[in-house]
């Protein structure tokens, strides 16, 4: 049985003032670009290492963003039109922002934290954050695992949120506000879409085998050398595939009661896409680096429980139909369509297609035909570091506020 979160009696949300952890990176960088044009969300307070810290904004991070950092305000933009600042106001500027260290007493001003921290920090760092009754929505693999931590891809399963209040209750304290969220990797995040678009229209699905071509900019920066990639393919990323087999259960699974614990409250755990009678999802995948700056491309064949199984043209109608929870609920960073399906047979590309008409929200989804070995094949495309990491972590943010997790 899963379990769902039922809808809190909330008005439209106010501001609500925000950090970003690890602002100095590649997803924190993403972060400000998306959260300086958001609706609802201020950025109140960055945090970077000890190398930034203590720097105004400006002088701590390498932009790499296509929008001047100069001309960048701090969000809570009424009607969410546009971030851009008149230069020459005196409105606050991200640029002149002085990082801070990433410690829970320079955050309390913060009622959520977005953390884009390279993950040899983000184990202490966030868990010191929940502890501080502040909600963190991460990036980071680090409680990917945890058996109490919703792992969320927005346009799947945000209804795993349900499992916050099983984490708030289980800490040592009990907690109120404090939580952690994370996101999947970005790879899992780009193909459980779809596979997600599919169980949904035509039931399980059986075995997946899925080959992926990442872009360097899945690798933070400056990322892998350029004498390694340029004109080259590596044919490994360490712990990817690993973690896209396992993440893809955990997300593509429900939730259901288990045991009791010590003082006979029931517990409730993630089913690793095993309940209902359900057959065993079996995932392979093979990930390889390629010269590539933003996007990831993968390439998926799969076979479904059901026999016989629906033509191409069925799934590229079911693609197409998805429509998410996500979007219905009217989560301002929500794409219009969840997956854009190509017909011609040379698309969706990454340097044509990663922003698609959703602003990287989105995931593309082209070559959809038969299969001689399994059922059926395509090929997917997302923008890694936006729906692959700062978009998913901010509709999950969203969502947390729509339903009454985070005031
Ligand atoms: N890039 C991508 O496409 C995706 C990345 N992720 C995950 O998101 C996280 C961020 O990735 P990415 O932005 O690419 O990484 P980057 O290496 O570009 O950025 C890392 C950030 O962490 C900060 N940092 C490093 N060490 C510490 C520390 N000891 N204390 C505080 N802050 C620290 C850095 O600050 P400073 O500048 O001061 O060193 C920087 O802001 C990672 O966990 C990654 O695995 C997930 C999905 C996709
Ligand atoms: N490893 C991914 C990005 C990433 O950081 O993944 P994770 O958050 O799962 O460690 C890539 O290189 O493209």
């Amino acid at each position: 049985m899963s379990s769902k979160i039922t809808p809190a009696a909330v008005s439209l949300p106010k501001k609500i003032k925000v950090g970003v952890l690890g602002a100095t990176g590649t997803v924190g960088q993403r972060f400000i670009t998306l959260l300086s044009e958001h609706p609802w969300f201020i950025i109140e307070a960055l945090g970077a290492s000890e190398r930034s810290k203590g720097k105004k904004y400006i002088e701590a991070v390498k932009w790499k963003q296509t929008i001047p950092l100069s001309g960048i305000g701090l969000g809570g933009v009424d009607g969410a039109i546009s971030s851009t600042i008149d230069l020459h106001s005196d409105e606050g500027r991200v640029a002149d922002l002085i990082v801070r260290g990433c410690t829970p007493e320079e955050f309390q001003n913060c009622q959520i934290v977005f953390s884009g921290l390279d993950a040899d920090a983000a184990g202490e760092i966030e868990s010191a954050f929940r502890s501080s009754d502040i909600p963190v929505f991460s990036n980071a693999k680090n409680y990917r695992r945890d058996p109490h931590v919703p792992l969320i891809v927005p346009l799947v399963n945000p209804s795993h949120l349900s499992m916050i209040s099983q984490q708030q209750r289980l800490h040592s304290p009990p907690l109120s506000k404090g939580f952690i969220v994370t996101n999947a990797n970005c790879s899992t995040t780009g193909y459980v879409i779809p596979l997600a678009a599919l169980e949904k229209a035509f039931g399980p699905i059986e075995s997946v085998l899925v080959t992926t071509m990442q872009a360097i900019s899945g690798a933070g920066y400056p990322g892998v050398p350029s004498l390694d990639i340029l004109g080259n393919v590596v044919p490994y990323i360490g712990g990817e595939e690993e973690k896209i087999e396992w993440e893809t259960l955990k997300i593509l699974g429900g939730i259901i009661d288990s045991d009791t614990n010590h003082e006979g409250t029931p517990l409730k755990t993630f089913d690793m896409h095993q309940a209902g009678g359900r057959p065993s999802l079996r995932v392979s995948a093979s990930c390889n680096r390629v010269p590539v700056i933003d996007g990831h491309m993968e390439c998926v064949s799969l076979r479904f429980h059901r026999r016989p199984p629906p033509s191409p043209q069925q799934v590229r109608e079911a693609l197409r139909a998805f429509h998410t929870e996500i979007q219905s609920l009217g989560c301002p960073s929500a794409p219009r369509k969840a997956i854009e399906v190509f017909e011609e047979p040379d698309r969706p590309q990454p340097r044509l297609d990663v922003k698609g008409t959703h602003n990287g929200a989105a995931v593309s989804v082209g070559r959809i035909r038969q299969c001689q070995v399994l059922d059926i094949k395509f090929v997917v495309l997302s923008d890694n570091v936006s729906i692959g990491a700062a978009t998913s972590s901010i509709m999950n943010a969203e969502y947390a506020v729509l339903k009454g997790i985070v005031s």
